[in-house]
């Protein structure tokens, strides 16, 4: 920088400058989105290095992921050529890692303890459960953690809940888990991710030492995205900044996300009452969308009650109208947004500066297959690619076994999965009799009884999975694909495994799986005559592309959770339907919909530019087609959006007639329909025309679509106002024609 000087305060406006240049004593700011809170952050940090002297050493800055962390690093390299290597940047968890590192022992630990992660818990769990004597089929080890890791986060101890819960054996029961579980991490010298913070506050509070330590080292506080952080991470804050309260707490309660999660916006509140002379500075020009961008989010948001109104605007120029466009069939929103991004490569604009964001991981899988397709090559960021997640290559390897029994690898990977006691021991005796006797793995098995080296209790927990390998390779050769694929997940009993353990983790598993049965559904529908070959070939050419591509010039591909505090010049917010932008679980609640609202919120506010919002109206999404409502945020939004005039006359016109020349159009996917699980009703023909209304016990008043002889019965397609499209079979549907 020879001689020139960097000003720190360049490129800030007044109020910017202001929070730059409070060095002294608390201070809040709260600000909506792209209103450059981080930017704040970093000027601060460099100004502060630069004029005030500061050590980097001195400085902690907490980021809501490692990706913030080392980007707010580099923003500050940019600004100054001090060492800012030294400086204390990263996440709660990776901070309290650093602390516990020195002075862990102080609590009986060892320095060198081991950090458990999921997979790690779940197998101490196990242990405890197996060590209490404990019915393992009504106690899952993913249950009892989640149920552990809440307790953990309300700082209850596991004696005071058995105490508590006494009398309730199953609570009960849980915290003597609870209280093996800690005994044990403690006796291995483990911590969950719970406890880095939890072991870190109890240090901190119990050593004045290594409190005061901290205090004294730390001379400035940064905590971005504050309106996320929980109580026992804002106790942390507030403890490391005791002494010098020089905290900057920065955040927006319109981006407030991770409720679900413990986060609490009452530290917001709580902030100007701890800290008691804290300033608060409100930021009001965003810097990053065009106003008409800004336009819509703002509008969106202003439909949260529980909210302090704000008054965000940009001076930046007018730029592109947002567009809504509404898709017939959800396949075609990857195709559509295919097309959009070739057009808009056309323009000028980089892979790079392109993100796709949609409310669940199931959704990315057709926007890789159309990506994939038009060779536009992409990075999913927070996720794995959908073939690359292990339930989707669970299932898949029971295909392939399907296919070809002698697939080895493919067996062993799915005998215990979902499990069935069948043991390590078991499997490499069963493979050292194929080996001797030159068969297949599966070849062994089904000489079970033969195996010598195994006793009764093995062969019964192996010969299950043999029956229900044996009756599915059968139903292969009766079955379509996707009924085979259902039926077969169905009968190894994978989904009622994930149910029980009822998690966050485990949801989303069942989401992707059910999603595979969309992968075959569209399959089936493309390829007529379609089988289970065919299809793992297909599947095995989308699952293994290469990777000669740029690594830095890809479109991304996230949940909107991730994309909190980034920014992208072009972005896709899709799938935007009740049920599912909002989610189907926040329907019920008030307040459930205001936190989706505020997602949505910052889906919207990462655009700079160019910002489109897609849905389609019928979905194929875990294995079900649907017709589907556009999300109310959509309404929401009024004419800030521009909705193509076509489609506009479409969603106008609700004259039934026009509906049901659409709905005619479709060649529709098996639903609902399912012969041999029905028994026939025997009430005679009925007469049933196309438009007549029907009366379903479950899904209410619907109009008949389509009638179609089917041997020797009628199958009706029907427009159910609440249900959506379903296909019924006339016998034995219970459903009452109320006229025509
Ligand atoms: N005074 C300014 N002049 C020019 N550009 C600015 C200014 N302040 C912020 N920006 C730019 O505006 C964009 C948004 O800033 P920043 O990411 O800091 O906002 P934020 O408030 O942290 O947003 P979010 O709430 O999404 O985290 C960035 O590209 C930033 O560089
Ligand atoms: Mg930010």
């Amino acid at each position: 920088m020879d001689g020139e000087r960097m000003d720190y305060l360049e490129g800030l406006n007044d109020r910017q400058r202001d929070a730059v240049l409070h060095t002294e004593g608390p201070l809040l700011i709260m600000a909506g989105a792209g209103s450059g809170k981080t930017r704040v952050v970093t000027h601060k940090i460099a100004y502060l290095i630069e004029e005030k002297g500061v050590y980097p050493s001195s400085i902690l800055a907490i980021t809501f992921t490692n990706k913030a962390a080392s980007e707010m690093k580099d923003r500050v390299k940019e600004l100054i050529d001090a060492d800012v290597d030294k400086m204390w940047m990263g996440t709660f968890h990776s901070i309290c890692v650093r602390i516990l590192r020195r002075d862990i022992d102080r609590l009986g630990y060892d320095r060198s303890f081991t950090i458990y992660d999921r997979d790690d818990q779940i197998t101490l769990m196990k242990e405890c459960i197996k060590e209490l004597n404990i019915d393992k089929t009504m106690y899952k080890e993913s249950a009892v953690l989640s149920k552990i890791s809440s307790l953990k986060d309300a700082s209850i101890e596991p004696d005071s809940y058995i105490n508590e819960n006494y009398s309730e054996f199953r609570e009960r029961t849980i915290g003597e888990l609870y209280a093996l579980y800690e005994k044990k991490l403690k006796k291995y010298n483990a911590l969950d991710f719970d406890d880095l913070i939890i072991k870190t506050v109890v240090l901190l509070k119990e050593n004045k030492d290594i409190l005061e330590f901290y205090q004294n080292k730390f001379k400035h506080v940064f905590v971005d995205e504050y309106q996320d952080t929980n109580k026992i991470q804002y106790e942390f804050a507030r403890l490391l900044s005791g002494k010098h309260e020089n905290i900057c707490v920065v955040g927006d309660s319109d981006q407030s996300i991770y409720g679900w999660r413990g986060a609490d916006i009452g530290n917001i509140l709580n902030f100007e009452k701890d800290f008691e002379n804290s300033t608060v500075i409100l930021l009001e020009q965003n810097y990053r969308s065009t106003p008409n961008i800004l336009n819509v989010a703002n509008k969106v948001i202003g439909n949260n009650f529980e909210r302090q109104a704000k008054n965000l605007w940009t001076n930046r120029e007018e730029g592109e109208k947002v567009v809504y466009e509404q898709l017939d069939y959800s396949e075609e929103e990857g195709h559509f947004i295919a097309n959009k991004i070739h057009q808009l490569i056309y323009k000028g604009y980089k892979l790079k500066d392109i993100a796709v964001l949609y409310r669940t991981n199931a959704q990315s899988r057709t926007f890789e297959e159309s990506f994939m397709k038009e060779e536009l090559p992409y990075k999913i960021v927070g996720g794995l690619r959908f073939y690359d997640r292990k339930e989707v290559k669970d299932v898949i390897a029971y295909l392939k076994v399907l296919q070809n029994p002698n697939d080895n690898i493919s067996i062993k990977r799915i005998i215990n999965t979902p499990r069935r006691g069948v043991g390590l021991a078991t499997i490499s005796k069963i493979e050292e009799y194929a080996i001797e006797h030159g068969e297949s793995f599966y070849g062994a098995l089904l000489s079970l009884d033969e195996i010598d080296s195994l006793n009764a209790r093995a062969k019964n927990s192996v010969s299950p999975f043999i029956d229900t390998m044996n009756v599915l390779m059968a139903k292969k050769e009766v079955m379509g694909l996707k009924d085979f694929i259902e039926e077969m997940i169905s009968s190894i009993g994978y989904i009622e495994e994930l149910k029980k353990e009822d998690t966050i983790e485990a949801r989303t598993r069942i989401e992707n799986i059910k999603e595979f049965i969309s992968v075959a559904l569209n399959f089936e529908n493309i390829n007529e005559d379609a089988t289970l070959e065919d299809f793992l070939a297909s599947v095995s050419l989308l699952s293994d592309v290469d990777k000669t591509v740029d690594e830095n010039n890809l479109i991304t591909l996230m949940t909107i959770h991730s994309a909190k505090g980034l920014e992208f010049k072009v972005v896709f917010v899709v799938g935007l339907e009740e049920g599912l932008f909002p989610s189907f679980r926040s329907l019920e609640s008030d307040e459930d919909i205001e936190e989706e609202r505020r997602l949505m919120y910052v889906a919207l506010t990462r655009a700079e530019e160019v910002l489109f919002i897609t849905n389609a109206k019928r979905r194929t999404i875990y294995g079900n087609t649907n017709y589907t409502l556009p999300s109310r945020f959509i309404e929401e939004m009024g004419d800030t959006i521009e909705k193509p005039e076509v489609k506009k006359a479409n969603i106008q016109s609700k004259s039934a007639d026009e509906s049901l020349i659409r709905i005619k159009d479709f060649t529709m996917p098996n639903l609902n329909y399912n012969p041999a699980m029905m028994k026939k009703r025997n009430d005679g023909d009925k007469e049933v025309n196309i438009g007549d209304k029907v009366k379903h016990k479950k899904w209410g008043i619907g109009t008949v679509a389509m009638v179609k002889e089917r041997e020797g019965d009628k199958e009706l397609t029907i427009a159910f106002d609440k249900g959506g499209l379903k296909r019924l079979l006339l016998s034995i549907a219970p459903i009452e024609i109320i006229g025509g």
